[in-house]
């Protein structure tokens, strides 16, 4: 969450495309709601593309080969420990285009699925994230409710420090500070809240 607003406030027009599509979709005065996830695909995408640049779990958790394997090449023995670099993949240049740039855009249409081994921020196969699918509703639910109910803004006029800190998971060096104020819109919902 605080990887995808860092990006928005860096990117006004991606929080100004997002806020268009929820207040296309759901009823004035209304609360963005589970049933209307599905039909915000660019909200899906601006969060495809933070786990992307920002994958929770860098190095996924490390694994463990049950047999003699090879991979890409390498002869992997038995009882090795395995670390998949899915930082590195999701910015490898002959996987994406412009690999460091924030851009949704690209995942308009991503299918998953084979193509989907480059982008794997909840692992792959029989021991990938049980909890993806419920992770991926409640960062749309928070993520679209902040933006459908708040306006956002940089604290400075420079960009939001995107670096980031060490650790088996990928937090921001620097915490976010952001300004925020209810839409007028949403002002009277708010209020009742
Ligand atoms: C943004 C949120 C989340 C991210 C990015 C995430 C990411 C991951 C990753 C990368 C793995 C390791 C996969 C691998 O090494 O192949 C994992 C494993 C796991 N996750 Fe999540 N996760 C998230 C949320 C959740 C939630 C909400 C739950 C439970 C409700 C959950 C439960 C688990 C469990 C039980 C495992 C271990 C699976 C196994 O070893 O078989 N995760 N997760």
């Amino acid at each position: 969450m605080e990887w995808a607003v860092s990006l928005l406030l860096n990117h006004p027009e991606a929080l100004q495309k997002a806020r268009t599509e929820i207040d296309n979709h759901v009823g004035p005065g209304q609360l963005l709601e589970d049933s209307d996830l599905s039909k915000l695909p660019y909200l899906h995408c601006i969060i495809n593309e933070t786990l992307r640049l920002f994958p929770v779990a860098p190095l996924l958790l490390p694994h463990f080969s049950s047999e003699d394997c090879v991979v890409d090449g390498f002869n992997i023995p038995r009882g090795t420990t395995l670390l998949v670099n899915a930082w590195v993949i999701h910015r490898d240049p002959n996987l994406w285009d412009e690999p460091t740039r924030f851009k949704p855009e690209r995942f308009e249409g991503f299918e998953g699925g084979r193509e989907g081994f480059k982008f794997i921020p909840f692992g792959v196969g029989r021991r990938a994230c049980p909890g993806a699918a419920l992770a991926i509703r409640v960062i749309g639910l928070a993520l679209g409710t902040l933006i459908q109910c708040f306006e956002w803004e940089r604290v400075e006029p420079e960009l939001v420090d995107l670096s980031e800190g060490s650790g088996a998971t990928l937090h921001k060096a620097k915490p976010l500070e952001a300004m925020y104020r209810p839409r007028p819109s949403m002002a009277s919902l708010l209020s009742q809240l």
